[in-house]
């Protein structure tokens, strides 16, 4: 006698879980204002967009890019061939007071359009719920493939950032000149900016306000995991009408032409010269430090986006070394000057190994006070973590500053506490007794 065993189907897991996905590919056409066109297929959203063309050179991390909020109004050049090859994952988490609630560096994409040699039609990780194609039409946001990046690059390198338009089909005319839109005339960091004041991880045991000038979330996450908590307030914000309240200022990165964020630089300036507590910057809040000291910021030919740039430490503080080189990822079309004399209380602190451009501020040791600026990411997302402990660095100073504070205060209120509680009872008693 046979028996009819009913056999389960096996289950193959979906390794490629992008397999099912079809890069719609219609025409589109990347035009440059300097005159050239390079046509490719479309992904992602089907629609034509203005920006300033830039390059990235990262090899990896292509959602932390597209979230960083300094990405703003720029075409997004990824120098690296085959992007999209580990999909997008799950942009948010659990709802906690200690969290900025993304996984990302923000909400959504940030950049105007992605250029990419290869899209990747197929992805694979643990992580990813979609793919780049899937995520950019979620977000509204037009994709170019199957260009040659190495031969835009090297127009970009050599003739500078170039406004640009992705044009999608139908619509890939070729614009005239007065119709490309140049974002770093406007505020963007206006534009990026939190509206509302908010704070994380309220019962972290050091108070560290934030100037957000488009904040990336791995800034925040990285002051909240060192234990401060971490309060958010508008780039325009007076600081100083709160600053009592807080050990420790932190400026963050921002996108757009730092000159437009005079108006912060100018209530930093008050708060350099009347508060003396740690202070530091990355990117954008390293050039409004710079224009508060007297420092002046130019454009930059072609800027620095990538995961591999060198950067030469010219003095000591914390955990860095003078001397040695740090590998730094950045994101910056934009920098400090480099004159000399520097303004008195101020020292170069980093330069750039290749391009030899300003890449990091201190006030020196005999100023007194305790503030960096940095042009590079050290919080990375993505790219190496060199240089992470600087956070760390920067939150003990606060402490440390905090920790000063307190002997100061701490014997008379103790003493007070003492005469009223034990040596007015005993006075009283004993003239009782008497
Ligand atoms: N990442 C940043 O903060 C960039 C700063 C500024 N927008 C620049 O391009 O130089």
């Amino acid at each position: 006698m046979f028996t009819l065993r009913v056999v389960k189907p096996i289950i193959i897991p979906r390794l490629y879980r992008g397999l099912a996905t079809q890069i719609p590919g219609g025409s589109a056409v990347l035009h440059l204002k300097t005159g050239e066109s390079f046509a490719g297929h479309s992904f992602g959203a089907p629609k034509s967009v203005y920006g300033e063309t830039v390059f990235s050179t990262s090899i990896t991390s292509y959602t932390e890019s597209m979230t960083d909020p300094s990405y703003r109004g720029q075409i997004l050049v990824f120098t690296t061939p085959l992007i999209g090859n580990y999909g997008v994952p799950k942009n948010k988490t659990p709802i906690d007071s200690r969290d900025v609630g993304v996984v990302l560096e923000s909400k959504g994409i940030q950049c105007a359009g992605v250029v990419v040699a290869d899209v990747a039609h197929k992805f694979s990780h643990h992580a990813a719920v979609e793919s780049l194609h899937q995520w950019c039409v979620r977000h509204d946001v037009p994709g170019i493939t199957g260009v040659d990046t190495r031969a835009i690059t090297t127009l970009l390198r050599d003739q500078g950032t170039t406004l640009g338009r992705l044009a999608v089909a139908p619509d890939l005319a070729r614009p005239v000149d007065h119709e490309y839109w140049d974002p770093s005339i406007e505020n963007l960091v206006d534009q990026v900016s939190t509206k509302e004041v908010y704070t994380l991880n309220p019962t972290g045991n050091v108070k560290v306000a934030v100037l957000d000038f488009g904040a990336k979330a791995n800034i925040l996450r990285s002051l909240v995991r060192r234990g401060a908590a971490v309060t958010v307030f508008p780039w325009d914000f007076d600081f100083n009408t709160v600053r009592d309240q807080y050990d420790g200022l932190f400026l963050t990165n921002g996108p757009g032409d730092p000159n437009h964020c005079v108006k912060a630089a100018m209530n930093v300036r008050r708060t350099l010269d009347e508060w003396h507590k740690p202070i530091f910057g990355i990117c954008m809040g390293h050039q409004v430090l710079g224009i508060a000291a007297g420092l002046d910021a130019y454009r930059m030919t072609f800027g620095n986006r990538g995961h591999n740039q060198p950067v030469l430490a010219l003095a000591s503080a914390g955990s860095i070394n003078a001397g040695r080189v740090y590998v730094t990822s950045q994101n910056h079309q934009y920098a400090l000057k480099l004159q000399d004399p520097f303004p008195q209380g101020w020292e170069p602190f980093f330069i750039n190994c290749n391009d030899s451009s300003v890449e990091g501020i201190k006030s020196t040791t005999e100023s007194g006070k305790k503030v960096w600026g940095v042009q590079f990411h050290p919080e990375s997302a993505g790219g190496p973590l060199d240089t992470i402990e600087m956070f760390t660095d920067f939150v003990d100073e606060c402490r440390a500053t905090k920790k000063a504070e307190i002997p100061k205060e701490a014997p008379s209120i103790i003493v007070e506490q003492v005469v009223e509680q034990v040596v007015k009872p005993l006075k009283r008693a004993v003239a009782a007794a008497a």
